[in-house]
């Protein structure tokens, strides 16, 4: 066995609250979602973890929930890593659009296809392999490494990007992703193996 990683998806956002497709645009936490990341923090330091170093992405949402995590734990001034290959899932046009708006326009199908399918994008966006053309290659020469030496690594980011990064992980299917859903503020804690596959899996629900 080597190290530990774990996976969290941001607090709910002000656009999660009013129901629109962010992808990189980069709006704040609610007050519900600084609550969650405070929360997560607090199940964490329950399971007695702390982290050597973390990643985040581009976006404040993430960064403030691994931020206060950090602060829960006592661990305010960790190295913590800003990469955009880490950020969500690029909505394109749809960015700024109301999900049920979208649902009367095009049908519920072809937008349920756009958020969960593998290898469709959405208009101007990335599909979910398109994400994870660039989040794979970072987890894999940047991420991983310190996993393998046997560190605790925090990676605060995305539902798009961290089910991109879920899937090569575990090893899903393009049928198996489409059902998987990542609640805000749920941290996932993986124990990897020294050749870097799963051996166990946990997820701190609230
Ligand atoms: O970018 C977004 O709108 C959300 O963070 C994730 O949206 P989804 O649940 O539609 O993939």
């Amino acid at each position: 066995m080597s190290g530990t990683l774990v996976l969290v998806r941001h607090g709910q956002s002000e656009w999660n609250l009013k129901n629109l497709f962010t992808g990189w645009r980069d709006v704040d936490l609610t007050e519900q979602g600084r609550a969650e990341a405070k929360d997560a923090g607090e199940r964490l330091k329950a399971k007695g973890l702390s982290f050597d170093i973390a990643f985040t992405s581009d976006l404040q949402r993430a960064q403030k929930t691994s931020q206060s995590i950090l602060d829960v734990l006592g661990q305010s001034s960790l190295e913590t890593i800003r990469q955009q290959a880490l950020n969500e899932r690029d909505y394109g046009d749809l960015s700024g659009l109301n999900k049920d708006d979208a649902r009367q326009k095009w049908g519920e199908e072809q937008v349920h296809v756009w958020r969960r399918s593998y290898d469709v994008p959405p208009p101007g966006g990335e599909s979910l392999r398109d994400t994870g053309a660039r989040v794979w290659p970072y987890y894999i020469h940047t991420i991983q490494p310190y996993v393998l030496s046997g560190k605790t690594v925090l990676v605060a980011a995305h539902g798009n990007s961290l089910r991109a990064l879920i899937m090569a992980l575990e090893g899903l299917t393009g049928e198996q992703i489409v059902k998987t859903e990542l609640n805000t503020g749920v941290p996932i804690i993986y124990r990897l193996n020294a050749d870097s596959t799963v051996a166990s899996k946990e997820i701190l629900e609230a």
